[in-house]
């Protein structure tokens, strides 16, 4: 277990308010994320989970309020760059491309590392050719091994089983390289065997690599096994942020998920997850 309180954080958000038209999707929204571990974000449907992912990744810029990274305010920073920094993510909804093969899935997670430049990448020449070189061995001895997808490497992602896809995805996201690995809802729509493997790379993946783990999760018996530190959302509002058993006692998230009528599912999945 993590302990978020005794140190500095990896990233953290501070005040953070966003808003569509009449909407305001997060208000004032505060938590910090400690090296090493593993935080959760949940929240009932509509809470402000993907909106706090994609203020976190670039993708929107908060009203108010900052984003850091760190120690250093990345709040103005565009996706790309924060991705650069070290924040990669998947998304809810594979973001694959369905025709290409699973290993140029992969390569394009590491793309954004690499520093040729397009005359030199054009031709294929000097620097490029053995950054690509680097590359492929880098990406087919790591994670490809590591995630244990060596025999599907050349088919195209569209073969593939949903559990598969979904990690490909997150083999995408270790390319990067990240200090920061950013999981929008991994196990949503999986069956329970492949949400077993997905959880088991995880925490594998945090120890092969150090990483930190921010995610969002529905699977409540995924987030209390796993998470050192969950962070609760409701209305767009931080209502709880604790360890998953300080949180699963708190009278205001067992309201929370009642009044979205979530309340049995939550409470037999607590159980579950006992
Ligand atoms: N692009 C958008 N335009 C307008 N309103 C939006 C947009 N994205 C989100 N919202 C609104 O912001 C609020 C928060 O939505 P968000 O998708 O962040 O919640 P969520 O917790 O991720 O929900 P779910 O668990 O269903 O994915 C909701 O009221 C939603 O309708």
């Amino acid at each position: 277990m993590v302990d978020q309180s005794d140190r500095p954080a990896l990233l953290e958000a501070d005040g953070v308010t966003l808003a569509f038209g009449g909407v305001k999707a997060l208000t004032s929204v505060g938590f910090r994320v400690a090296p090493g571990s593993i935080t959760t974000v949940i929240g009932p449907n509509g809470a402000g989970k993907t909106s706090l992912f994609n203020t976190i990744s670039g993708f929107y810029k908060p009203a108010s309020g900052q984003i850091r990274f760190e120690g250093r305010d990345i709040t103005r920073v565009p996706a790309p760059e924060r991705a650069r920094l070290g924040l990669a993510r998947s998304f809810q909804n594979i973001a694959l491309f369905r025709g290409m093969t699973v290993l140029d899935n992969i390569k394009l997670g590491r793309h954004a590392h690499l520093r040729t430049n397009v005359l030199e990448a054009l031709f294929y020449l000097g620097r490029a050719r053995r950054e690509e070189m680097a590359l492929r061995a880098d990406i087919e001895e790591r994670i490809i091994d590591f995630l244990e997808i060596d025999h599907i490497r050349h088919a195209p992602v569209a073969a593939l089983s949903y559990g598969l896809q979904k990690r490909v995805e997150l083999a995408r996201a270790l390319a990067m390289n990240p200090k920061v690995l950013m999981l929008d809802e991994p196990v949503a729509g999986m069956n329970r065997e492949e949400t077993d493997d997905m959880a088991r790379f995880i925490l594998d993946a945090r120890s092969e690599w150090g990483l930190t783990v921010l995610m969002v999760e529905h699977d409540m018996g995924m987030v209390m096994d796993l998470s050192d530190h969950v962070v609760v959302l409701n209305f767009g509002q931080v209502i709880a942020d604790g360890t998953p058993s300080e949180v699963q006692a708190n009278p205001e998230v067992i309201k929370a998920y009642l009044g979205a009528g979530d309340v049995g599912d939550l409470r037999r999945r607590l159980r579950e997850a006992a």
